[in-house]
């Protein structure tokens, strides 16, 4: 004989919970015997559930412990109104079911006829009224916006922060070039590769906002931006002392500078739900010309530091001994080279479609 198992239930305004007091319940062989017959054997041994015209949730039958012992259990309820079209279900002492209710709302009550059925009872562990369930609501509103003001008060510091070394270091590179000329070219990184490595170090930041989706930004662009800047300015600028006094440093570091104090500016007015058209369009148009400028000057930098690294043979790469004893580190540059034109393809790629879909939202609005 069939039975009914006791069903505990309780509502939010969004969805409905379902706990059916049934143990260790397995699909009953019948109900195995009739799916092997219809999958040929392709599921489990997964308890049945099964949503019909999302009204009526059917449990099919079902064996395990419930509260005549071990028998063969079922159920059928219709709710009182549609609900979406998946359940959710978790098995861990008892059958615990979510239901996301189509509409949102408070239901008077779960099933379409109004006679409570006898198997089905309030749980008590879930119950709430309507307007303890409106304040749980509340409750996760409100932490969701604290988290919500923290996110945006940590990313709105880190622009800040941002901004400032990069100002500090375009306008310090600017006066010095109008007081000494030519002769400020010589020594830009002995005067700004202390604040320009805080910075760079910093924007690893980036890669994590975009990692942990903190910003909606895109991975790998910001990846490559990140790793490729590093590279140039540990590797090729920090570890070569010959490097030191090139013109190229002064090229690199204000192209750099240059997109960053308005880069930088324009996400701080973002973090404060504000935009300045005209910081909007620098941000969006300067790197036109600055991007490829950029990684030329970076290739120059790597080119100029070739016949360095084999002079002075620093990052040799060790070979197995039967091969040779190690290959200079000017070999990964050169494949190095190629990699920052493939950068510069994919990132110029993601900012052309950036701008693009900045400029298009822009004028949808505006009509
Ligand atoms: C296996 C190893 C392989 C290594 C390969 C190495 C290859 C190396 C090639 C390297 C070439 C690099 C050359 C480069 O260094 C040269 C230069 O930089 S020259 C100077 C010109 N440069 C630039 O213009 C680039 C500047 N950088 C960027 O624009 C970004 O870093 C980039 C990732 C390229 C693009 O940015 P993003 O995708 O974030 O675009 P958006 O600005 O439109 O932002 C999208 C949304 O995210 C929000 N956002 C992003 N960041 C923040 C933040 N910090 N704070 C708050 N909000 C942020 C932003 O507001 C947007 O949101 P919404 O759409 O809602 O407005």
């Amino acid at each position: 004989m069939t039975l009914t198992p006791l069903v505990h239930w309780a509502q939010r305004h969004e969805e409905i919970f379902l706990r059916v007091e049934l143990t260790d319940a397995q699909v009953s062989t019948l109900t195995w015997l009739l799916l092997a017959l219809l999958f040929r054997g392709k599921h489990g041994s997964k308890l049945k559930i099964e949503l019909i015209f999302n009204m009526i949730c059917v449990l099919h039958l079902a064996q395990g412990y419930g509260a005549k012992g071990l028998h063969e259990y079922e159920f059928s309820l219709e709710f009182l109104f549609p609900v979406k079209p998946q359940v959710h279900k978790s098995t861990q002492r008892q059958v615990n079911l979510t239901v996301q209710k189509e509409r949102r709302g408070w239901w008077e009550r779960l099933t379409l006829q109004e006679r409570r059925p006898v198997f089905l009872t309030p749980d008590f562990d879930r119950w709430l009224d309507e307007s303890d369930a409106e304040m749980e609501i509340w409750e996760k509103v409100r932490i969701n916006n604290r988290f919500i003001s923290l996110k945006t008060a940590f990313l709105f510091m880190y622009n800040l922060v941002q901004f400032l070394g990069f100002s500090w270091i375009f306008v310090n590179m600017t006066v010095r070039l109008f007081i000494f000329g030519r002769d400020s070219l010589y020594d830009t990184f002995h005067t700004m590769s202390d604040i320009m490595f805080f910075c760079q170090i910093l924007a690893s930041v980036e890669v994590l906002n975009a990692a942990f989706g903190v910003v909606r930004t895109a991975l790998i662009p910001t990846f490559i931006q990140v790793i490729g800047r590093n590279f140039i300015l540990f590797i090729i600028l920090g570890s070569l002392e010959e490097m030191h006094h090139r013109p190229v440093v002064f090229f690199v570091f204000y192209l750099w500078s240059t997109i960053e104090i308005f880069r930088y500016p324009f996400y701080m007015l973002g973090c404060c739900n504000t935009e300045w058209k005209t910081l909007t369009w620098l941000r969006y148009t300067v790197w036109i010309p600055l991007y490829p400028l950029g990684v030329l000057a970076e290739a120059v930098a790597v080119i100029q530091s070739i016949p360095i690294f084999d002079e002075t043979r620093l990052f040799r790469i060790p070979l197995p001994k039967v091969i040779g004893t190690s290959v200079s580190f000017s070999y990964v540059l050169h494949v190095y080279l190629i990699f920052m034109f493939l950068g510069l393809f994919i990132n110029f790629r993601h900012l052309y479609k950036q701008r693009k879909k900045r400029f298009r939202t822009k004028k949808r609005k505006a009509n």
